[in-house]
Order: C-alpha cells, then structure tokens, then sequence
C-alpha cells in the first residue's frame, strides 16, 4: 500500500478568498438594508459553506427569520458571480507544492464547501483546475464537510481508498472529515478555520497527523510518508509521529 492521491481544501488553502467573498457579502447586507460586517467578521464567517456565511452575517442578537436568510443567500449568489476570483491569491507554495505532489504522480482532487457554480470558474480563473481530477463542491452532495461523505467522494472519483489519500486544509471542518473518512490529514495554518486559529487550538493540533508551513511542506511530507510505508512502517505508526 502506498499514498496515491491528496486532496485539498480550497478557501483558506489553496486561496485567499475573503476579500472576494467580504465585497459580495457587504453587497448583500447593502441591498437588504442590513447592518454592515467587516472583512475580519466575514473570514471567521466562512468554513462551513455560502447559507452558513450568510446567515451568519445576518445574525446579531437572534438568529434571523428564514425568509430574510433565503434573500440574503439569493443577494450573495448575484454579487458573489460578479466579485469570485477578482482579488483571489493563491498563497505562497500553492504552486510548487502542487507541482511537487504532481511529481510524486499522485493525483490530485478538489474538496470544498463552497458551492459548484463558484468553485469551477475560481479555479480556472486562477490557473488551479489543470492540476485536479476531481472535484468536490459544497453541493455536489447532500452533506458538506465536516461530513466524511464528501472526501470519500473525491477518494471514489480519483480511483483510491481512502487510507490511500492524504486531505489538506485549514480548519477543523477538513481535520474532521478527513479522519471520519479514514485518510491521513495535513493542517496549513495560514487560513480560516472559524475564528480559532489552528495552532491556538489544541484540540485541531492533535486532529492534524502533519501541521506544515505551506503546500510545499505539505509535498514533502507526503514523500517521506510514502518512504516509511514503502519501508514497512503501518499507516497506524504513521498516524501520530509527524508533528
Ligand atoms: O465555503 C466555505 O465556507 C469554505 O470553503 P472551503 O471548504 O474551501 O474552505
Ligand atoms: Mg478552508
């Protein structure tokens, strides 16, 4: 056995999206004259896909009424077609990482909450979709990470089990779906993740099997993996000695 295939996270990992993301969401309470949120509100905002940012961008003493919710979520998907990948950056290591995993001829996949219809065109307007063979969008299924569901999907779809695949991403919604799917997950600790900074959370620290400094750290990683299992270390014994 051997590590074929990683998947990786893309708000927060792969791209710096908030700014695209706060301008659609300050577009959106303007329009429903609601109160305005700051861009550092929107990026602890994000992590668990666009009904989750809206809401709670729209939530303040109480939770808001569902109608208001649909409307803001209608507003949101018009602006955010209109502002997705104009300032996008890719984060540092993003490329040679992903040339560095390619090299390995593992292949790669896509796992996000963010929705399809955003997802594709983020990609391609950011030179990222040539490296994936999959893809796996916050609604391609009924269930969105943390789920297992969606990073079994991208194993199904790359032709690899599970225990054959490595997620990367930048918050505990990956952490968790990748361990509920069965595969080794690697923390990057520049992104999101709700607020809470991985490295300040102990309880994310210990979820990640690797926290690395950049997806090109994270393509070492995976080689020396694939070097101890090809020297007969378990996934097991692998599972808690990086660090
Ligand atoms: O859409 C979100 O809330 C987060 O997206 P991600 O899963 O790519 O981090
Ligand atoms: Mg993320």
């Amino acid at each position: 056995m051997a590590l074929l295939s990683v998947t990786l996270d893309l708000d927060g990992t792969l791209l710096d999206t908030v700014p695209d993301l706060a301008a659609a969401c300050h577009a959106m309470l303007a329009e429903l004259g609601q109160p305005p949120r700051s861009d550092d509100e929107v990026r602890n905002f994000v992590g668990k896909g666009m009904a989750v940012l809206v809401e709670r961008c729209l939530t303040w003493e109480a939770p808001p009424a569902p109608g208001l919710v649909q409307a803001g979520i209608a507003a949101f998907r018009r602006h955010y077609a209109e502002t997705n990948g104009r300032t996008a950056q890719p984060y540092p290591g993003v490329f040679a990482g992903l040339d560095a995993l390619a090299a390995q001829g593992l292949k790669l996949g896509v796992v996000t909450n963010k929705p399809e219809a955003f997802t594709l065109p983020l990609l391609e307007r950011q030179g990222l979709a040539g490296y994936f063979a999959a893809v796996v969008s916050g609604d391609t299924l009924a269930q969105k990470k943390p789920d297992p569901a969606p990073v079994r999907h991208a194993c199904e779809l790359l032709g690899c089990r599970p225990e054959e695949n490595v997620h990367v991403g930048d918050s505990s919604n990956d952490f968790i779906a990748a361990r509920g799917a069965g595969c080794l997950t690697i923390g990057v600790p520049y992104g999101y993740n709700e607020g809470r900074p991985v490295t300040a959370s102990p309880v994310d620290v210990a979820s990640c099997h690797a926290l690395v400094s950049d997806l090109h750290e994270a393509a070492r990683v995976v080689a020396a993996w694939n070097g101890e299992i090809r020297t007969g270390a378990s996934i097991v014994s692998l599972a808690s000695s990086p660090s």
